[in-house]
């Protein structure tokens, strides 16, 4: 289920408690200006009916749940997602060849296919948290080895920081996918986020898709600050 009218890079992360913000919001928009995430908070409290429900307003819904698991349970969470009609699913890139071949050999059983997304390093990272998990490297090297392996998984694309498109462009080509959350208009509040870069900045990078959040769910106007955000990316 794919929405043929929205050519909008936007991601809308809706990340609230329960079903009404987010519905109430997604009212708000414009599906041919932005796709909508439903992540672990939404999901976990409310469930699939969320899903549907920002469907039936006309959104593509990018379900990011980075599933992480043995390979068997892994493909079958994906086989769930696909089922949902989602438009972009994700799993872990750290889970490996064979977790994610296993997804995408899943999926290639369903009549309806989302994009299968494989998350590199999360953008909340920096190098001392890598460091924390053992793994002395920076974050930039880590994201295009965990590219190549999700490319020769035979995946869409990644989630990794905007700062690491162009590395992956060189490394995966053009046609990889980057999704790319960290995106942080210029004055607003960084937050948890480590590897971040403005819209406009992501957008010079050729970033495929660019998550936002807080910078739009948490402005006094949400939709005026997502239609800005647009805006500012189409005037380019
Ligand atoms: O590496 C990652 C992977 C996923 N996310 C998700 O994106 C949004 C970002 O929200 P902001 O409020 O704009 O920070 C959020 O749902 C994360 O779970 C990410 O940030 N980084």
């Amino acid at each position: 289920m794919t929405s043929p009218t929205c050519d909008s890079p936007v991601v809308v992360a809706l990340d609230f408690p329960s079903a009404a913000p987010a519905i109430e919001l997604a009212q708000q928009l414009d599906p041919s200006q932005c796709r909508l995430k439903v992540g672990k908070e939404l999901f976990t409290s409310v469930g699939p009916k969320v899903v549907e429900s920002l469907q039936t307003l006309g959104f593509d819904i990018f379900l990011d749940l980075k599933f992480h698991d043995i390979p068997n349970t892994c493909a079958k969470a994906v086989g769930a997602a696909a089922d949902l009609g989602v438009w972009m699913v994700n799993v872990h890139a750290s889970g490996g060849l064979r977790m994610m071949t296993a997804a995408r050999d899943e999926l290639q059983k369903k009549s309806h296919q989302p994009l299968l997304i494989g998350v590199t390093v999360l953008t909340s990272m920096e190098q001392s948290d890598l460091a924390d998990i053992g793994l002395d490297i920076e974050p930039l090297t880590q994201v295009e080895r965990l590219a190549r392996l999700t490319q020769t998984a035979g995946l869409d694309g990644v989630v990794c920081s905007a700062q690491e498109v162009g590395l992956i462009r060189e490394a995966c080509g053009a046609d990889f996918l980057t999704v790319t959350p960290g995106i942080r208009p210029a004055g607003s509040e960084q937050g948890d986020q480590r590897r971040v870069l403005t819209p406009q900045q992501a957008q010079q990078q050729g970033v495929s898709y660019m998550v936002i959040g807080r910078p739009i769910t948490q402005a006094k106007n949400p939709a005026a600050a997502c239609a800005e955000i647009v805006q500012s990316l189409s005037a380019r």
